[in-house]
């Protein structure tokens, strides 16, 4: 690489689209740089993944008891404040140990708010740093209403701070975080209304499964109101009024905007150096590379059809390692990416989804999982699952509602990816009892 910059490459934000790669990067002698202007490490460890599952691990917990409620005894509440503070303590470590690994690695990470002066330049607090190769990875930030008190709403990152639970709290929108969110507080006892923008609750997952999940938690207390186009929030004392659809009016003591999440591309630069992009994020070739040769992009903030999720992100950071240190010249080539909403239960998905798959001419398995004995082991009331077979019964997609539909996904994937046949799956010992044997035995 070149001595006329002060870095071979330079990272614009330090999330899963930047670390992952800068590391092995910066460990085969590359000189690296990473630019940070808030907690290193990015939205998954500090706002995001890993602060979201801690603080659902009690409502698994307590969705257990409940389904073997007369074995187990008593009755289960969570204690908001010490959820939250555990989950302060699990993951208040992750930006020193993630800073740490950059600076093990001999990456300078730079902290504050990274501005393109020029195609090579970058500018931080009024310091120029220069690469030869720039990566944008700057992420999402959240979509905010744009409505007369709008500063009266909060984001996701406010809720995972919450350390007093409000009693009654309105969520806008029906997507990832309002369902996770919903299910969460609903748990830990707060009194949930969902305003949702349109019909459908979870767009992106198979309709019947995401129904039986609306369907109990509306057994548990959450109200959803479709169509409901927000126009105001007004304080009312110490509550919030919430304005909808004309003169509607509801009453809470807590708002959160989860609207959506939009791409971080403004107050960067970009219009500068004449680098496209749009309302999705920044438009990239197949070697993530943006219109301008030496800038590139990796994971949230990039507009793609892939969902935009840490392990798509993991992803193109190891990509361009890969390419910048001349292990490949190849297009990306995305492996089956799965998803999955931590409800309770799950609704996970990968490959072709169920609601592609009836147009195609494939064959469909639906399996009511219920009936499965390792289900009824802890009593698992919501439990489903379709798989897609092509023509020569190699798995395709597949898609779950149930207590464990990650890993059932999670499992399936390498049938998926590497195409199995009968041969390789009869290769396969699975332990037993377990999600996994039960799961291979539907192939
Ligand atoms: C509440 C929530 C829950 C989620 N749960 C999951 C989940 O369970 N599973 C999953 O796979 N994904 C989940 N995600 C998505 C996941 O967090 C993202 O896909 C992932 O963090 C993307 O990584 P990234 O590096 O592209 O962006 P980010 O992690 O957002 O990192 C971007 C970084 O760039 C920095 N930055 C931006 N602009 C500048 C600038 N000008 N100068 C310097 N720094 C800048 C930001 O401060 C940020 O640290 C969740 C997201 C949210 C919000
Ligand atoms: N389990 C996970 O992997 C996970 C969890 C949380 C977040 N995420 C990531 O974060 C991203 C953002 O999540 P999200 O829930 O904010 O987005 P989302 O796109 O999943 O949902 C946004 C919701 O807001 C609604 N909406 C859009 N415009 C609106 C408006 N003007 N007024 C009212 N409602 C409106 C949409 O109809 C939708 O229901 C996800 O796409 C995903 O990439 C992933």
């Amino acid at each position: 690489m070149t001595s006329q910059y002060d870095y071979d490459v330079l990272y614009l934000g330090s999330g899963h689209g930047t670390f992952d790669g800068a590391m092995p990067l910066a460990q085969s002698g590359a000189k690296v740089g990473v630019i940070e202007a808030d907690m290193i490490g990015g939205t998954c460890p500090n706002y995001g993944c890993n602060a979201k599952i801690t603080l659902d691990a009690p409502v698994e917990l307590t969705r257990t008891a409940e389904r073997l409620s007369g074995i187990v005894e008593g009755n289960l509440t969570i204690n908001w404040t010490q959820n939250e503070a555990h989950k302060e303590a699990v993951i208040k470590g992750l930006p020193d140990m993630i800073g740490g690994l950059l600076n093990d690695s001999g990456i300078d990470v730079i902290h504050g708010h990274g501005m393109f002066e020029d195609n090579h330049t970058i500018t931080v607090d009024g310091r120029s740093i220069t690469a030869d190769k720039i990566v944008i990875s700057t992420g999402l930030r959240p979509h905010r209403l744009d409505v007369p008190g709008a500063d009266l709403a909060h984001d996701s990152r406010d809720f995972m701070d919450l350390t007093t639970l409000p009693k009654k709290i309105v969520i806008i929108g029906s997507g990832y975080i309002s369902m996770e969110f919903a299910t969460i507080a609903n748990a830990a006892g707060a009194d949930i209304t969902v305003l949702m923008h349109g019909e459908r609750v979870l767009r992106q997952f198979y309709a019947p499964y995401v129904d039986k999940v609306v369907t109990d938690l509306k057994h548990r207390g959450v109200k959803f109101i479709s169509n409901a186009d927000v126009t105001a929030f007004e304080q009312d004392g110490k509550q919030i009024q919430v304005k909808y659809s004309g003169d509607q009016l509801l009453t809470v003591d807590w708002v959160l905007d989860a609207s959506g999440r939009i791409p971080n591309v403004d107050n960067i630069g970009l219009e500068k150096i004449g680098l496209s992009y749009n309302d999705s994020g920044i438009s990239v070739n197949d070697h993530l590379q943006t219109n301008i040769d030496n800038i590139y992009a990796s994971g949230d903030v990039i507009d793609k059809t892939q969902p935009k999720l840490t392990p798509t992100a993991i992803f193109e950071s190891t990509y361009l390692f890969k390419q910048f240190s001349g292990q490949t010249t190849a297009p990306i080539q995305y492996p089956v990416v799965p998803s999955v909403v931590f409800t309770s239960p799950r609704i996970a998905q990968a490959g072709m989804l169920a609601q592609d798959a009836e147009h195609n001419g494939y064959t469909v398995q639906q399996t009511d999982l219920t009936k499965d004995w390792y289900r009824q082991v802890d009593n698992e009331a919501i439990a489903d699952n379709t798989l897609i077979f092509d023509q020569q019964h190699h798995l395709i997609g597949v898609t779950e509602v149930s207590e464990q539909a990650e890993n059932v996904v999670n499992s399936l994937l390498p049938a998926i990816e590497f195409k199995f046949g009968s041969a390789e799956i009869e290769r396969l010992i699975h332990l037993f009892p377990s999600i996994g044997a039960a799961t291979w035995a539907q192939l």
